[in-house]
């Protein structure tokens, strides 16, 4: 479907110019897909026949398949042959799943079969292709499946060999026409009560089954396999719902049911997808997609849909959309994609890879324990000390003014969670963390990819041709191991010898909690968003107050003001800075720190402006991820929203206007470090002043400490 495919469906001629021809790029692409499609048939139907053939250790089975293969290598296999092996195979699935899904719903429906098998066939022996004929009501249950969900709702293609008229319209020749099954089964003039599963539709007055053939055309043919798989599995099993460990049923999810009617809606907008098995993949910008989604929404709109290998992307491209699925529907959005790669690499310790459920909720809990804003009091004084202490080595050494403004943040946090100092240039610990966030962060490269798609290719060995993410996972491991040890022996053996300094981690140990789930608490916060995040707004900050000395000459003219020049502004000041407060919410608004925020994804099927959002289904994930730069430079909410002004903050009366955040995330996945983010993020700004090099003042103030 790229555009150069396209233009070779309307110019068969085309199909003929070499790959290597400028402009040939849908060749390209076609050749890829042809040669891949041909290799996902091929590989294991091949080894499927070999394993027959040779009987190496005797686990293949005969099958259609095998005996396709068999006849394909002998010479005697059709085109035909071949194209229907593939088509009953996806059709006959389709078709089980309606039958079993309207046989839960339908338990009547079910026993008057059942009671015919029994009465025709007996309970000696299972029904056979012979019984067709005598069991008129199983007909009429293969009738309706296929009526009430045909497999193939827009038919097969079909291309005219000659010229034609009918009534009255001339068909060229070439003409592909297709025919639109979904139009005749649910025709209310042929079948009344179109969306009700009625197999006694099929019956004349006199209870004879009618001669009613459509359904040849719905069902792809006379399906006998479909027919004996319907009339074999009411004969042995009654179909019922699923029962809870109480023994009682669980009642169908109402979900499932739409589902299958809701697949009929399309995706949201989005670019048509390039390759059957890439999806977008050639689409997706390759540095700062965040960019390129925002510049999306001007064609696509403000949620837009393309697909990734077999996992579907929904892009959010504004705060509205954003609070309507993430949060007033926060129960089915608030999952992660589990990517085998992350598992296989051990970072599922980490709390914001998590999948939504119980341990996810029990790690919030203690989160919230740790960093609700009244917990937070008890943190400032080191947070106030780590950054005085990073103001002190800015005036020493402002030239490596950015290491110091990277450490602060890591310094307030593994002092607070494992109690531990860190030396300020090049710590083993901090050093440990960043190698396991590198890799972690590395692990997007096309084999990584292909393992989270096609997760039982985990099981390969590391030796394997082409398991190169094994090999890369292996490695992760040792450091990801390390970093949940090492700094956690610290704190025991620091807390054994009466040397510890009070922190999160001495404070679970002494309450008994578990010591694994110590451990993972204590490296998310260390290993996970809260140093770089942090340490991030505050380079925008820096950048920013170089380019803008007259925002910084103003927040600097306040904190004269209101707090003195004989003292640094401590977070007891916040409410009364006004100004520094708009300038840190610019800050955030301007270079959103995690542009594209974290990736969450859906447990159910859903609907939204009349679009269809899939749920995480087998392998394939539906991720939804809020464009936080798209929302933070909407032109509706912030005119010239490029233009770095802490003014837009202010009400026409000087009053700051109500805080819109988008910088931490949204719905259940909200960051739980926010206020403490928040508060380091606000102390480091309000106590720098930066100034460019070519000015020669320097403003210091030296505080009770003597930094
Ligand atoms: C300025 C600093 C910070 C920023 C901008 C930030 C931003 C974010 C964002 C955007 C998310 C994803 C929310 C979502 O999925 O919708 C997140 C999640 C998270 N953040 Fe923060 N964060 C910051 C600081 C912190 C701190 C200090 C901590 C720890 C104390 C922390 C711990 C976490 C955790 C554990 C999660 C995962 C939550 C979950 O999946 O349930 N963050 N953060």
């Amino acid at each position: 479907m790229a555009p150069g495919g396209g233009l070779i469906n309307i110019f068969p001629l085309l199909r003929h110019i070499p790959i290597w021809f400028p402009g040939a790029t849908s060749r390209k692409e076609a050749e890829e897909v042809r040669r891949l499609t041909e290799e996902v048939v091929r590989i294991p139907t091949e080894n499927s026949y070999r394993l027959r053939k040779e009987e190496l250790d005797g686990t293949a089975v005969s099958s259609l398949v095998t005996d396709f293969y068999e006849k394909k290598y002998a010479g005697g296999a059709s085109e035909t042959e071949e194209f229907m092996i593939k088509g009953v195979a996806y059709t006959t699935i389709s078709a089980s799943r309606t039958f079993f899904h309207q046989m839960v719903l339908n338990p009547d429906i079910q026993r008057k079969a059942q009671a015919e098998l029994d009465r025709v066939v007996g309970s000696k022996r299972l029904p056979t292709l012979a019984d067709r004929k005598s069991l008129p009501y199983v007909e009429a249950i293969y009738r309706e499946v296929l009526r009430f969900k045909p497999p193939i709702p827009i038919g097969v293609p079909h291309s005219l060999i000659t010229d034609d008229h009918y009534k009255g319209y001339y068909i060229p020749q070439g003409t592909i026409v297709f025919t639109n099954i979904w139009a005749m089964t649910y025709n209310e003039g042929v079948y009344p009560e179109l969306f009700t599963f009625k197999p006694e539709r099929f019956f004349d007055a006199d209870g004879k089954l009618n001669n009613d053939d459509r359904v040849l055309a719905y069902g792809f043919g006379r399906s006998s396999l479909l027919w004996l798989q319907i009339a074999s599995v009411l004969a042995c099993f009654t179909i019922d719902k699923v029962k809870d460990k109480d023994g009682n049923n669980i009642e169908i999810d109402n979900n499932y049911e739409e589902s299958s009617l809701l697949q009929n809606l399309p995706y949201p907008p989005g670019p048509p997808s390039r390759s059957l098995l890439f999806g977008n993949v050639a689409d997706i910008p390759k540095t700062k997609q965040w960019i390129g989604f925002t510049q999306w929404r001007e064609q696509y709109g403000d949620i837009i849909h393309f697909r990734v290998l077999r996992e579907h992307m929904i892009i959010l491209n504004s705060l509205e959309v954003a609070k309507d699925l993430l949060e007033k529907r926060s129960n089915i959005y608030s999952d992660r994609p589990g990517l085998t790669m992350i598992d296989i690499m051990d970072w599922e310790f980490n709390t914001g890879l998590k999948h939504y459920g119980a341990q996810w909720r029990t790690d919030r809990r203690v989160f919230h324990d740790l960093f609700n804003p009244s917990a937070l009091l008890s943190y400032r004084p080191v947070q106030t000390e780590k950054i005085r202490d990073m103001l002190h080595r800015l005036l020493k050494n402002p030239e490596d003014f950015v290491n110091h403004y990277k450490t602060v943040n890591a310094a307030i946090i593994m002092r607070l969670v494992y109690g531990y100092d860190i030396s300020p240039n090049d710590d083993y610990f901090v050093r440990l963390a960043e190698s396991a966030i590198q890799k972690l962060a590395g692990s997007v490269f096309l084999g990584a990819a292909t393992v989270n798609a096609f997760p039982f290719l985990r099981h390969l060995p590391s030796w394997f041709p082409g398991a190169g993410f094994k090999r890369y996972a292996n490695e992760s491991k040792d450091l990801t191991t390390a970093m949940r040890e090492v700094p956690f022996a610290f704190t025991e053996q620091s807390v054994a010898s009466g040397t510890a300094l009070p922190s999160i981690v001495s404070q679970l140990l002494s309450t008994g909690e578990d010591h694994s789930f110590i451990k993972n608490i204590a490296a998310t916060i260390y290993s996970g968003l809260s140093i770089y995040t942090t340490s991030s707004a505050m380079g925008t900050f820096f950048y920013a107050m170089v380019m803008h000395p007259e925002v910084q000459r103003k927040a600097q003219e306040e904190i004269d003001n209101v707090v003195g020049i004989d003292r640094l502004p401590t977070l007891d000041d916040r409410d009364s800075l006004l100004y520094v407060e708009a300038l840190y919410r610019e800050i955030t608004r301007w270079r959103p720190t995690l542009p594209l925020g974290v990736v969450h994804s859906t447990t159910e099927d859903d609907t939204y402006r009349g679009y269809f959002i899939p749920k995480v289904w087998y392998y394939q994930t539906s991720g939804a991820t809020n464009n936080e730069l798209a929302m933070a430079h909407d032109p509706e909410q912030y005119k010239d929203p490029e233009l770095f002004n802490p003014e837009r903050h202010f009400n026409e009366d000087g009053k700051l206007t109500e805080e819109v955040n988008t910088f931490f995330g949204f719905g259940r996945r909200i960051c739980p470090g926010r206020h403490m983010g928040s508060a380091t993020a606000w102390l480091a700004m309000a106590s720098c002043s930066i100034v460019p090099r070519s000015e020669e003042s320097i403003r210091l103030i030296i505080d009770g400490t003597g930094h």
